[in-house]
Parts: C-alpha cells; sequence; structure tokens
C-alpha cells in the first residue's frame, strides 16, 4: 500500500511532455531516480512520488483525487473536462499555472487541393479527430455539424485512406501535415502543458509541499526566461543603453577601476537578448558586453 502522506504527481511516461516534465521537477530540486521501467519513482529528498502514464489518464486520476498533482497539455485536459461533463460525471480541479512547454495548436487541415472558405465548408463532412470534445465545442458554437471519425493516432492519413473529409488533429511545425498532403485552415484551440491539482482539500503538509513547488516553479520559468547582463557604457550614454535594453529596471552601476567617463552595468533583464540588440548597445559605446543564464530566481 501507497503512502498517503507523500505527495503523488501523475507526468507523462514517454511522449512530447516526459522530458520537460522531468527537467521541471529536477529543477526544482526534485531528485527522482527514473528507472525507464518503473511506473513509479520516488523523490530521494522530498515525500513525494512521481507516477508515470499515459498522458490521457492524468486529468482523470486528478479529478478522481488519486493523484495530488499532474502535468498535462491543455488539450488533453479540456477534452477530457468536456467528455465527463458531457456524460453527467465530475470534474473538478484546480489549475496551479500553465507551463513553458507543450506548446502546440489544434487546427482543421483539409487536402491540400480541397476547397475551404471558413469552417462552414466542413458543415456536414466528416472529420477525423482525437479530440471530439474540442471539435464539438467549436462547431455547435457556429451552429455547424459534423461526422466524427474518432482515431486516436495516425489522424493525419484519414483524408487518404478516404475515413474522412478533414481532419482536426495537434500541429506545431506543420510538418506532419505538409508530408500527408494536407493544409491547415483554421486554428481551434491553442494549447501548452499546465499544472493542475485535485479538488479535494489536502492535509496541511502535503499543501505546504505544493505551495513551496509552485513558488520554485514559478522561479524556474522566471529565470529560463530572464538573463543576467553586464557591460561597460560610457556615463555620458546610460539613458541611451537602458532604453535599449528590453525589461530592465533599476541597473547596478559600479565604477571601472581606471576610467572616469565609463561605468559598468549590472541587470537583469526579463527577455533574451538579441544580436541586433547587443550591435546596437555597441553603437552607441556600450563594450565588454555579457548575456549570462540564470539558473534560479526568487523574489
Ligand atoms: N508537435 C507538438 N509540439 C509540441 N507539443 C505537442 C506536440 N504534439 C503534442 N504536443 C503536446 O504534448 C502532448 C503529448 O503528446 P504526445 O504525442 O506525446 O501524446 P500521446 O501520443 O497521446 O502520448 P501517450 O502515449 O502518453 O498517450 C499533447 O497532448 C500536446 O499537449
Ligand atoms: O506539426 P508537427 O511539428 O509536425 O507536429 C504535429 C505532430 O506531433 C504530434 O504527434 P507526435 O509526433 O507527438 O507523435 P504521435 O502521433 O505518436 O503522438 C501530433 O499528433 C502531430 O502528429
Ligand atoms: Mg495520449
Amino acid at each position: 500500500m501507497s503512502d498517503k502522506t507523500r505527495l503523488r504527481i501523475a507526468m507523462q511516461k514517454s511522449g512530447r511532455l516526459s522530458k520537460d516534465s522531468q527537467e521541471l521537477l529536477k529543477q526544482c530540486g526534485v531528485k527522482i531516480n527514473l528507472n525507464e521501467q518503473r511506473l513509479i519513482a520516488y523523490a530521494e529528498n522530498l515525500p513525494i512520488d512521481i507516477l508515470r502514464v499515459r498522458d490521457d489518464d492524468i486529468p482523470g486520476l486528478v479529478f478522481d483525487g488519486v493523484v495530488d498533482l499532474g502535468i498535462i497539455g491543455e488539450n488533453v485536459l479540456e477534452e477530457e473536462e468536456l467528455r465527463r461533463k458531457a456524460s453527467g460525471e465530475e470534474a473538478n480541479y484546480k489549475m496551479l499555472t500553465r507551463l513553458d512547454f507543450g506548446a502546440c495548436r489544434l487546427s482543421l487541415a483539409v487536402p491540400q487541393d480541397a476547397e475551404y472558405t471558413g469552417p462552414e465548408s466542413l458543415n456536414n463532412m466528416r472529420i477525423a479527430t482525437s479530440y471530439p470534445q474540442l471539435l464539438r465545442r467549436f462547431m455547435t458554437e457556429r451552429g455547424l455539424k459534423f461526422k466524427s471519425c474518432l482515431l486516436n493516432g495516425s489522424v493525419e492519413v484519414a483524408p487518404r485512406a478516404g475515413l474522412a473529409d478533414a481532419i482536426c488533429d495537434l500541429v506545431s511545425t506543420g510538418a506532419t501535415l505538409e508530408a500527408n498532403g494536407l493544409r491547415e485552415v483554421d486554428v481551434i484551440y491553442r494549447s501548452k502543458s499546465c499544472l493542475i491539482q485535485q479538488n479535494n482539500p489536502l492535509e496541511p503538509a502535503k499543501q505546504q509541499l505544493i505551495d513551496k513547488l509552485l513558488t520554485r516553479i514559478q522561479g524556474v520559468m522566471q529565470a529560463r526566461e530572464s538573463k543576467y547582463i553586464m557591460l561597460h557604457a560610457p556615463k555620458s550614454k546610460l539613458k541611451e543603453v537602458v532604453a535599449l535594453l528590453p525589461g530592465v529596471e533599476d541597473p547596478t552601476i559600479l565604477p571601472l577601476a581606471n576610467e572616469d567617463d565609463r561605468v559598468a552595468l549590472h541587470m537583469v533583464s526579463q527577455e533574451n537578448l538579441f544580436w541586433e540588440t547587443m550591435e546596437q548597445l555597441k553603437a552607441v559605446g556600450a563594450s565588454s558586453i555579457l548575456v549570462l543564464p540564470i539558473e534560479k530566481m526568487m523574489n
């Protein structure tokens, strides 16, 4: 019997979200010894157990209170929530935060040469998808009907195989659509991965651990999109230099040992610094420009 006092987190075992989910927990200081075969992994330094499952099962595990937290794509979460509600079941959870990976869109696509002037072109057509609920919501909102061809994989081959007129599937680069002679015509849903918690109140120690983990996750995400910038600049050009730096507040200004008219500037930028900006900085007189990654952050 598993230890109910330990926090249980469900994440995808193998697929698009697995590596990023594992990496996120690692960066939050959760030490997990993942053996590829094991369904469950135990953190060494915190009372946390990781349950590794098919992503489709994660929303249900959280709704049913079997696990405390889940890392899941919003597309799968919302599809399962709509499915449960449509069949009169409960689907309760708390959204803790959106995460910074797993970005994709759920799109309608038709064969390259098919005519398409808007979603109404698909009225009463057969559409292959793994997301019938999200598709139904989109079509119903527009007063349109469709025949569903439910496929849990290889959705893109359906039109060529004569199974459907169009598809509704996940896209990120569009390479899979192109390889299958399909054209993306409408985006019906934009998704990222997210962290959800079961809706039942948890005992205080568990909730405190979740709160701590959430603060760390937010710190990790903030650090990932921030940079530490150091440069030298003429005192007379400080305003121009700072104006070129996106998301910088209150730079630290330090004197340079043997130069009276130049100073060193240290600052945290909320955005990455592009080569173009570095060239502009140099043009206004900045030199020794360093852009460093930030590992952790806490405000
Ligand atoms: N091309 C993509 N780029 C980025 N994220 C994606 C992409 N495709 C899917 N995702 C996101 O990753 C999630 C998992 O995708 P994946 O293809 O690994 O699922 P799966 O094949 O259903 O896996 P499982 O075996 O766990 O059921 C998707 O639900 C979506 O949120
Ligand atoms: O627009 P693209 O960059 O080509 O990505 C889209 C593809 O990615 C996903 O599948 P995945 O590669 O994860 O494999 P799967 O079909 O086995 O889930 C999705 O289901 C698409 O097929
Ligand atoms: Mg799946």
